[in-house]
């Protein structure tokens, strides 16, 4: 049973300008840095930690092709593509909408890159050649709405994935599990009517977006019931997500019994991200991903394809990327997360009374997926 693997060098290239997180702007005091918190340096160190231990080398390559004009507007509106098309031929590039997703010019190229590398695993899986797959791409895709980006999210490459996969793949139902610590709202906005794709997000409650992801929020007409968000209290940790896993998204899901399942993979849970704040270690991630797999193999032959999303913490996004590879090849790359013991024993371990109690209201909801 093989693994796939998406990573092209071309995802490290994406420029996010000199900003911070915002673009610099000397007037109002924000300062140019060399590394805006979203630089793909990150996620390149993901790539080169999975290479230089050799695990790669247990694993099946799995080229991106650049998307479609086609796969984009299976999700996305002609306005808002032509929009990112225009600005990406421009010598600064442009903003995808929301003044804080910058790209350079060619930024449309990486951004197709990354929705094609989704839709190769969404192939690799679907066809059989490998049982899963990890799709490290770049830039990220779930804050991308219909017909605007934003949070450093051009287009919603788990969507148009799972869009491809219902539409030239004969796959009937697809579900898209967002562990990403922040809403996908993105996706939420695409599928919002739909009920042929169960969309799931987990997320810290009002860190980004911050007016959505609410357990109210559960898709309108035919999608009624098919859009689940699990809001989590600040400060939450293995306790919390094994919780709201077992409770919620592994039920959901078997519920709904997808032929194909997309996991929206962002390490901006962890203990060490800067943009959020909770507590998962790079383990927690392995037995996450190992519940999605026992339940993939349940219901659709393990057809399970994950797809990066963010993730901001250089120094330990990479090892929490290598305990999910490993766990989605059963290979060992030989090393341990090496900041497991400088993590352990800070909280985060146990289920506290607030989590029981916001993850029991979420499921209550949950439960009415017909
Ligand atoms: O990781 C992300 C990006 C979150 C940032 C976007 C602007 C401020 C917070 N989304 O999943
Ligand atoms: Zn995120």
């Amino acid at each position: 049973s093989a693994t796939g693997y998406v990573w092209e060098t071309t995802y490290g290239w994406a420029d996010l300008g000199t900003g911070p997180m915002m673009p610099a702007h000397a007037a109002a005091g924000i300062q140019p840095i060399t590394h805006h918190v979203a630089h793909p340096d990150t996620k390149r160190r993901m790539h080169e930690l999975i290479s230089a231990t050799g695990l790669i080398d247990s694993l099946t390559p799995v080229r991106a092709r650049p998307a479609s004009r086609e796969d984009i507007l299976r999700v996305h509106e002609e306005e808002y593509y032509e929009r990112i098309a225009a600005q990406s031929l421009l010598p600064k590039g442009g903003d995808a909408g929301d003044g804080e997703t910058s790209f350079g010019q060619g930024g449309l190229d990486i951004a197709l890159l990354a929705a094609g590398g989704a839709l190769a695993a969404v192939d690799a899986v679907v066809s059989g050649a490998v049982e899963n797959c990890y799709a490290l791409v770049n830039p990220p895709g779930h804050h991308a709405e219909r017909n605007m980006g934003r949070g450093y999210c051009l287009f919603g490459n788990a969507a148009v994935a799972a869009a491809y996969a219902r539409e030239q793949l004969g796959i009937s139902r697809v579900a898209i599990v967002d562990w990403d610590v922040h809403h996908g709202n993105g996706t939420q906005d695409i599928f919002w009517e739909r009920d042929d794709v169960l969309n799931i997000s987990i997320h810290q409650n009002r860190c980004f977006p911050p007016d959505s992801g609410f357990i109210e929020e559960r898709g309108a007409g035919t999608g009624e019931g098919y859009t689940i968000n699990v809001p989590l209290p600040p400060g939450g940790g293995m306790g919390a997500y094994e919780y709201a896993f077992d409770t919620v998204v592994i039920p959901a899901l078997r519920r709904y019994a997808p032929e194909l399942i997309i996991v929206g993979s962002g390490f901006d849970a962890s203990i060490m991200d800067p943009l959020a704040r909770m507590m998962l270690r790079a383990a927690d991630y392995a037995t996450l991903t190992r519940k999605v797999m026992d339940l993939a193999a349940e219901v659709c032959d393990g057809r399970l394809v994950c797809v990066q999303e963010g993730g901001y913490n250089p120094f330990y996004l990479p090892f929490c990327g290598l305990k999910v590879l490993e766990e989605l090849s059963g290979v060992s790359s030989g090393i341990d997360d090496a900041f497991a013991e400088t993590l352990s024993g800070k909280g985060g371990e146990e289920l506290m009374g607030h989590e029981r109690e916001a993850v029991d209201h979420a499921a209550q909801l949950a439960a009415l997926l017909r």
